[in-house]
């Protein structure tokens, strides 16, 4: 049996994993699909790429609010995608490329599980190879979750794997599901001539979102999307490209195409993880302490396959995280999911860290909130913005910042000095006055906000 001082399961943040504090060590990396994982091939990176070029036709389309002539001709979809995998592509193929002409590293493309607790079958196609490792690092990532009326149709579906690389943009498309892939995916379609039927369970889109910005968020999207709102899919059936949705009110819906987005699920379920000893909880998720250390000895985990935050931002600090425990199990450093901010890259954006208004109403917290339209602050009229805010939230006695929820374009980016304020622990006051903020630009929004907050 082949023996490698360190194994990676999964070539996503996990390759992140394996610097070059490794090159006296024998490692290996185990992928079966593509070098980059979900966020460069199939996620974050592409449907950006492509919500970038939806905002460019969106502007376009809007520009005589600012007194500006133009006509959108079209966006070129298959250009656009071309021109977004082709870059991809290459960059999939340099990084699995580098680690094959690696001294140091063994590429094993195959689907890897475990036969004992270091010990693992790696299958590589009509051959199989054990292993056995001194430690071992499960960035398995997670898949798209497909509720049981879709898989049992038999019918086409698409979800965030395929629906980028599609040939032509649905005439109409529904969307199962109002979370983060729904709200990217519909702006993104939308943009492209799509029609677009969205069908959530849920009362609201973006429901664990701050209750103020869900309900900005479904509010702005019902005069866009056809919206079905707490509502199931009993059945799927009619013909690809012809599709029929029968919801539980009765409805019947009809679409060319279906994205499914209900989540996803842990790909820890194909690793045979009882085999090693190793302990998930009961949504799949594998349990790991601080150190993102699992169950077993030796076994780390990192990512959407543990995480209770499945975002890049939280993966790839886990993934540095783990690097140096593996280097240093007599000086083990904790990851720190504090204060963790995320994003939706939808129209208008939406950014968030901390608690949300709702949940400290739940916890019996003492706080106080404020809000800010984006119509309030200079640069907001020079956006003619009527519908985006920032809403702070904050302990009452102390002045510590709880949460920010941001709806606007750009709150993405705007998020980021109060997740900093968040991170360093810096007070709302002196946030606000210590440092400048430039004038007439759009943080004013930001800064306005925290001006309101008591002191
Ligand atoms: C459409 C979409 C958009 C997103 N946008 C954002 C965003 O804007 N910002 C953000 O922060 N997050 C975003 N995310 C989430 C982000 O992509 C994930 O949190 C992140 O990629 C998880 O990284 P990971 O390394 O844990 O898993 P992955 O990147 O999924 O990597 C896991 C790898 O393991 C391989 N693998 C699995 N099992 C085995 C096995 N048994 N043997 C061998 N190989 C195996 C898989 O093939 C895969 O390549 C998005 C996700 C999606 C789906
Ligand atoms: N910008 C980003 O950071 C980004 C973008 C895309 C995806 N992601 C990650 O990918 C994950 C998955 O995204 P997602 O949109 O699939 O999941 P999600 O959890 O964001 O949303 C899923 C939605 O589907 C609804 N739903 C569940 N079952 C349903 C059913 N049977 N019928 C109708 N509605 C149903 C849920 O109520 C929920 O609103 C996200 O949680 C996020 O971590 C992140």
């Amino acid at each position: 049996m082949r023996h490698h001082d360190v194994v990676v399961i999964g070539a996503g943040s996990g390759n992140m994993v394996i610097g070059d504090s490794f090159a006296g060590l024998d490692v290996a990396v185990v992928e079966e699909r593509r070098f980059g994982g979900t966020c460069l091939n199939f996620g974050c990176i592409p449907s950006k790429m492509l919500a970038y070029a939806a905002e460019v036709a969106d502007t376009v389309r809007g520009a005589t609010r600012y007194d500006v002539d133009a006509e959108l001709l079209g966006l070129r979809w298959t250009e656009l995608r071309d021109r977004v995998f082709k870059r991809i592509d290459a960059d999939e193929a340099r990084g699995r490329a580098g680690r094959e002409a690696s001294d140091f590293v063994t590429v094993y493309p195959g689907h890897a599980r475990f036969l004992g607790p270091r010990r693992l079958q790696i299958e590589l196609g009509a051959e199989s190879v054990s292993v056995e490792a001194d430690q071992i690092v499960i960035a398995a990532g997670g898949r798209p979750l497909v509720p049981p009326p879709v898989a049992a149709s038999g019918l086409p579906y698409e979800t965030s794997d395929t629906i980028m690389r599609i040939d032509t943009p649905p005439r109409r498309l529904a969307i199962l599901g109002g979370g983060y892939i729904a709200a990217e995916f519909a702006h993104v379609f939308a943009a492209a001539g799509s029609e677009i039927v969205i069908i959530e369970q849920a009362d609201q889109l973006l429901g664990p979102q701050d209750e103020s910005v869900a309900q900005a968020y479904t509010d702005l999207a019902r005069h866009r999307f056809e919206l079905h709102l707490g509502r199931e899919l009993t059945k799927l059936d009619g013909e690809p490209g012809a599709l029929l949705l029968h919801l539980d009110d009765g409805t019947t819906l009809t679409a060319d195409a279906l994205l499914v987005a209900v989540g996803r699920t842990p790909n820890s379920d194909k690793l045979e993880l009882a085999e090693a000893g190793i302990s998930t909880h009961d949504d799949g998720r594998i349990v790991v302490d601080k150190y993102q250390r699992t169950t077993v000895d030796g076994v780390y985990a990192l990512g959407d396959v543990c995480s209770a935050y499945p975002l890049k931002h939280v993966a790839n600090r886990e993934a540095e995280v783990v690097a140096h425990n593996l280097r240093h199990p007599d000086d083990l450093r904790a990851t720190d999911h504090e204060v963790v901010p995320a994003a939706v890259f939808t129209d208008p954006q939406v950014a968030s860290v901390g608690s949300t208004e709702q949940d400290l109403r739940d916890a019996g917290r003492s706080y106080v909130a404020a809000s800010t339209r984006f119509a309030d602050v200079a640069y907001g009229w020079a956006m003619e913005d009527t519908t985006s805010f920032c809403k702070l939230l904050a302990d009452r006695s102390t002045g510590r910042l709880l949460g920010a929820h941001i709806i606007g374009p750009q709150a993405a980016t705007l998020i980021q000095p109060l997740v900093v304020a968040m991170a360093l622990d810096i007070d709302t006051k002196t946030l606000a006055e210590r440092p400048y903020w430039i004038h007439p630009a759009l943080t004013e929004v930001v800064k306005e906000t925290l001006r309101q907050l008591p002191a």
